[in-house]
């Protein structure tokens, strides 16, 4: 197995936050979203190869068979698409569901022999997505978000939830700033499996934080607490 490692000079990974080509522009994104993926897909795939990084290319609005999706998508240091995906669970709150549909699936994929998970801010609400994710057997859990001030503490909390119970390393990407009067949160942040904020972005201004991530960690607390030998889920109705 490859370690991913990353400085700030040349990171294994590069991660982004959610919407970020149009933020949240929801009554406008018919005209805007991209279209099949494009422009945005080929964009990260150039700099991607350019650079030689992988990309969590965070997500942006994307207009497939005339419905619009709120879709992930990571690349690898060749410029090649590893895996797509559209936001399941959108948020009433923002009224996402008047504008988008949402996704119908979640797996796994590998980041160069890690495998690895990607889920999109409000999905950080519902520990099952996590929990599939890591069943797979994801090492780490990236999160891209526009999570909002208003909510700030639930942003930390419910991440470092999905940290311990599924013993992954969590690295997340938030916006920060003001749209349409609404003030977004940043603190962008490195969580290790046993839950500790090992690296945390600023909560106002634009930021670029780096982290290496030990991923032998993640095995021995697996041993330590065998969290995943221990489930019965028989037992669980939902
Ligand atoms: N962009 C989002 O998904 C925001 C989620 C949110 O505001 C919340 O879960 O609270």
């Amino acid at each position: 197995m490859v370690e991913l490692t990353c400085s700030k000079e040349k990171p294994d990974v590069l991660v982004l936050p959610e919407m970020w080509t149009t933020n949240y522009t929801l009554p406008q994104l018919s005209e805007i979203a991209d279209c099949a993926g494009e422009p945005t897909t080929s964009f990260l795939q150039n700099l991607a190869k350019k650079h030689k990084v992988n990309i969590i290319g965070g997500s942006f609005a994307n207009i497939r068979e005339s419905e619009i999706y709120n879709t992930a998508i990571a690349i690898n240091r060749q410029g090649e698409v590893l895996y797509q995906y559209d936001k399941v669970h959108l948020v009433p709150m923002l009224d996402e569901h008047l504008y988008l549909k949402g996704g119908a699936s979640s797996h796994t994929f590998e980041l160069e022999g890690v495998k690895v998970g990607l889920i999109i801010c409000y999905d950080l609400r519902f520990p099952e997505l996590a929990r599939q994710l890591a069943v797979e057997g994801a090492e780490i859990l990236f999160i891209v978000a526009e999570w909002p001030e208003a909510r700030k503490s639930h942003w930390k909390q419910l991440q470092i939830a999905r940290a311990i119970e599924n013993q992954t390393y969590v690295v997340s990407v938030n916006g920060v700033g003001q749209y349409n009067g609404v003030l977004y949160c940043g603190t962008s942040m490195f969580i290790d499996p046993l839950g500790e904020i090992i690296e945390v972005a600023s909560e106002n201004n634009e930021e670029t934080i780096t982290k290496e991530l030990d991923l032998h960690k993640v095995s021995e607390i697996r041993e330590k607490v065998p969290v995943f030998q221990s489930r019965v889920p028989s037992v669980y109705k939902i």
